[in-house]
């Protein structure tokens, strides 16, 4: 389990998230919402430990990880894999070595072993023979899944997704959502997903988080959330699909 406890964030006198808790199940999949700028990718990097928080602690299975040297915090994100927003694919490698990155740096593996996992996750997210191929060559959805294929080539406990369907379009976004529900069911990790899109949230996620002012609104499993009598969380539901489907300006 990932529980983040009391755990503030603030830059100066500016305070992003205060004094906030959170408890991922394993193998739960949680969606984080948000108005822009609500500290939702903070929560990310405070997981994957790109940042630290200005008070608070930070538990993986129960060992508090907060004060981690980058050594330590190394062995911690071997469990862990991270799907950035826009990709963050090595545009001067190919697709194949992106996704034996992790691999080349963390495992002593031959060669041949390298690249038949390279395969094995390529097929996993629908890309089969793409592996010489370079990152530029690719359209948005498929580098999400190349970004997916290097996230999973470790087989990490736990996946982070930040905007993963940011910039595609509805039907790409419904590949990845079911993408991100096959891996889930496949890999059984826990996986946190923070996005703007509600379709998505609602598709992939068990339990929603909604942070508001720096503190959680309502963490509640999708059904309460959905019927949530708080007219604030129904305007921003019903907004964001309303944005989806082009019923009002973005
Ligand atoms: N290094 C920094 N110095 C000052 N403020 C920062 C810094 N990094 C982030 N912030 C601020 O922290 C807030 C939270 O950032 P974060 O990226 O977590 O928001 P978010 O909810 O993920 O936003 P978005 O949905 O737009 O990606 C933002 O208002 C941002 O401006």
């Amino acid at each position: 389990m990932i529980r983040l406890q009391d755990i503030t964030v603030a830059y100066g006198s500016r305070v992003i998230l205060n004094h906030i808790n959170l408890d991922i199940r394993d193998g739960e999949t949680l969606g984080i919402l948000g108005a822009s700028g609500s500290g939702k990718s903070t929560i990310l990097r405070l997981i994957i430990g790109l940042q630290k928080p200005s008070g608070g602690h930070i538990f993986i299975d129960g060992q508090d990880i907060t004060g981690f040297t980058e050594d330590e915090m190394d062995q911690v994100r071997l469990h862990m894999g991270m799907v950035f927003q826009y990709s963050a694919l090595f545009d001067s490698m190919s697709v194949g070595e992106n996704v034996a990155f992790g691999l080349r740096q963390h495992r002593k593996l031959p060669e041949e072993e390298i690249r038949k996992i390279v395969r094995e996750k390529l097929h996993l997210v629908g890309l089969d023979h793409v592996e010489d191929m370079m990152p530029n060559d690719l359209s948005g959805g498929m580098k999400k899944r190349v970004s997916l294929a290097r996230a999973i080539a470790l087989e990490p406990r736990v996946i982070l997704y930040d905007e993963p369907t940011a910039g595609l379009d509805p039907l790409r976004s419904m590949d990845i959502n079911r993408l991100i529900v096959t891996t889930q069911s496949q890999l059984h990790t826990t996986s946190v997903i923070v996005t703007h899109d509600m379709e998505s949230a609602f598709f992939v996620a068990d339990r929603l988080a909604y942070l508001e002012n720096g503190v959680f609104r309502l963490i509640a499993d999708k059904d309460t959330f959905r019927d949530s009598p708080d007219e604030h969380i129904q305007r921003f539901i019903n907004g964001g699909l309303m944005r989806q489907e082009g019923r009002c300006a973005p």
